[in-house]
């Protein structure tokens, strides 16, 4: 019988290798973590500059259209193990932070469960979200300052009652990989490109969509209810575009369009 009390002076030596190995990769990991710190707190001060600049201007400081080209550019360069999908989440944190930062951030939210959920993966944790009763009573809150952004499912009558509106429509959410809802955010800040935009056009419902393909403006038609249409247009259309001028369209607002993980 082999005698397995005696240790193997072999094993101590593997164990010793192995032991200064995993401190070797967990002292490089220490060091990575400093660096990115110190990048994370040289970009925040960045940020900081640029608030204090006021070259943005009044309103909410998100600016949902340079966030998605942000996130596009990184997702372009992105390689290795790292899942695209924690990229996104650690940036999408980052950026409600940054954005927090400038301003206060919070949110009237109309929205089932899942879509609260959809609303947190984007705005982060910190982003105060207060649910309303109806679609009308968070636009209200909005109206009266009371939360900076709204968010609403694709449903309701907001889309058909609310136009136009002070409010518009600046993304569409998720904006990466695919959510159990649709989430729009609406803000008095007006949309800005991302360099791959839609808009959201609200037209009389067959006549409108006709004319929405005639002028090649035809897109996905989100909802139909009554006698209207909800319609994402490729681009970034402004109000006055003459090409929605004789077709009784309304612009609801543009977003970046979302892509697919
Ligand atoms: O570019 C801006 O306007 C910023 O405020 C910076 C920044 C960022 O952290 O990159 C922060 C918030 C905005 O929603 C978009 C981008």
């Amino acid at each position: 019988m082999p005698d397995t009390t005696t240790p193997d002076p072999r094993h101590d030596v593997a164990a010793a290798a192995s032991e200064a190995d995993l401190a070797a990769l967990r002292a490089e990991i220490d060091t990575l973590d400093d660096a990115l710190h110190d990048l994370l707190m040289r970009r925040a001060a960045v940020v900081a500059r640029l608030a204090a600049s006021r070259a943005k201007g009044d309103g909410p400081a998100i600016r949902p259209g340079r966030e998605a080209a942000i996130l596009r550019r990184l997702l372009a360069r992105h390689a290795g193990p790292l899942p695209r999908t924690a990229l996104v989440r650690l940036w999408r944190e980052l950026l409600a932070a940054t954005t927090s930062m400038q301003g206060p951030l919070s949110v009237a939210a109309w929205l089932p469960e899942a879509g609260v959920e959809v609303l947190r993966a984007h705005l982060g944790m910190a982003a105060p979200v207060r649910r309303f009763g109806s679609d009308a009573a968070a636009l209200a809150a909005c109206e009266a300052g009371e939360a900076s952004l709204v968010a609403l499912p694709a449903a309701g009558r907001w889309w058909r009652t609310h136009f136009p509106s002070r409010l518009l429509v600046t993304a569409r959410l998720p904006f990466f990989g695919h959510g159990a809802e649709t989430v729009f955010l609406l803000s008095t800040t007006p949309p800005d490109a991302s360099g791959d935009d839609r808009t959201l056009v609200r037209v009389p419902a067959g006549r409108g969509e006709a004319g929405l393909e005639a002028a090649g403006l035809g897109g996905p038609v989100l909802l139909h209810e009554h006698d209207l249409a909800l319609v994402e247009v490729p681009g970034l259309l402004a109000a006055g575009d003459p090409r929605l001028a004789s077709l009784g369209a309304t612009v609801l607002g543009g977003y970046a369009a979302p892509i697919a993980d």
